[in-house]
């Protein structure tokens, strides 16, 4: 089911975001005056050194934390989370093993966000979601330990979705997976993103993941929007030094104005 959204404008709009920590005499800005839109369908990858505060803003746009300056809204409405109630925002995060219970089926880990269900068409939803993420449904009863990193990252995605997000955040999702993984972790977004519709924030440290999958790219440099742009635009031409050096050492050197990208 396409994620929903009464709400006419972007389904994320963060205006003039910062998040400070520490103490009055010293004051650490994790995050400062960030500000951008994801639509609905629409992914926005995340790109920045450690400690650029891409940790810090993916909890503020799940409502995990409340920034110290300006505001995130999710579809219009200010994120928070309460216990018991399921999150229009849902995180999947870089290690899989984390995130599933060891002792539990991978099934009834799936099953979580769709307690108020009755038993049957839950049963019924956990299998067409573990199908939709390229697993056999007969395996909802195997522990997480029974699978590979990949398909605990596909299990992780199918519990994401069973939530029916409006936002998904990926962060760095696919970079504890093997290479080749990777790029079928990344397909599986692309694709869910194209029948579930959900506005995605891609976490990376990935620039050619970022080159996939994003329709806007922001660059973070100690807390700061250095670069926001269409992707396109940013691997053909990023307007900062910093963002063409990591283009140049990653190996996505920017292209020439004539070269066709994506
Ligand atoms: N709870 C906290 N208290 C104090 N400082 C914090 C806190 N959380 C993060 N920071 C600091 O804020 C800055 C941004 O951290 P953040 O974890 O968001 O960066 P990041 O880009 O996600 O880094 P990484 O890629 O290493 O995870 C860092 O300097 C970090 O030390």
């Amino acid at each position: 089911m396409p994620a929903a959204t009464e709400h006419p404008g972007p389904v994320v709009q963060a205006e003039h975001v910062s998040v400070r920590y520490g103490s009055r005499r010293h004051p650490h800005d994790a995050l400062r005056d960030v500000s951008f839109q994801v639509r609905q369908g629409e992914t926005l990858a995340v790109i920045g050194e450690s400690g650029a505060g891409k940790s810090t803003l993916t909890r503020v746009v799940a409502g995990l934390e409340q920034p110290t300056g300006g505001q995130v809204r999710i579809n219009g409405r200010i994120p928070v989370v309460r216990s018991g109630v399921i999150s229009p925002v849902q995180i999947v995060f870089q290690n899989p093993l984390l995130a599933l219970n060891p002792h539990c089926s991978v099934g009834a880990s799936v099953a979580e966000p769709l307690r108020a269900l009755p038993r049957r068409a839950r049963a019924e939803r956990v299998a067409a979601l573990v199908d939709a993420v390229g697993l056999n449904p007969r395996r909802a009863g195997e522990r997480p330990g029974a699978f590979s990193g990949g398909q605990l990252q596909r299990l992780v995605l199918a519990r994401a979705l069973a939530a029916e997000p409006q936002v998904l955040i990926c962060d760095e999702a696919t970079s504890a997976l093997d290479v080749s993984v990777q790029a079928q972790i990344v397909n599986l977004i692309l694709d869910l993103q194209a029948t579930q519709n959900y506005a995605c924030l891609f976490v990376t440290h990935d620039l050619a993941a970022a080159r996939v999958v994003a329709d806007q790219v922001m660059v973070l440099r100690q807390g700061r929007c250095l670069e926001l742009a269409p992707a396109g635009q940013f691997f053909r031409q990023p307007s900062s030094d910093y963002a063409r050096s990591l283009l140049t050492l990653s190996g996505n050197r920017p292209a020439h104005a004539h070269e066709e990208i994506l």
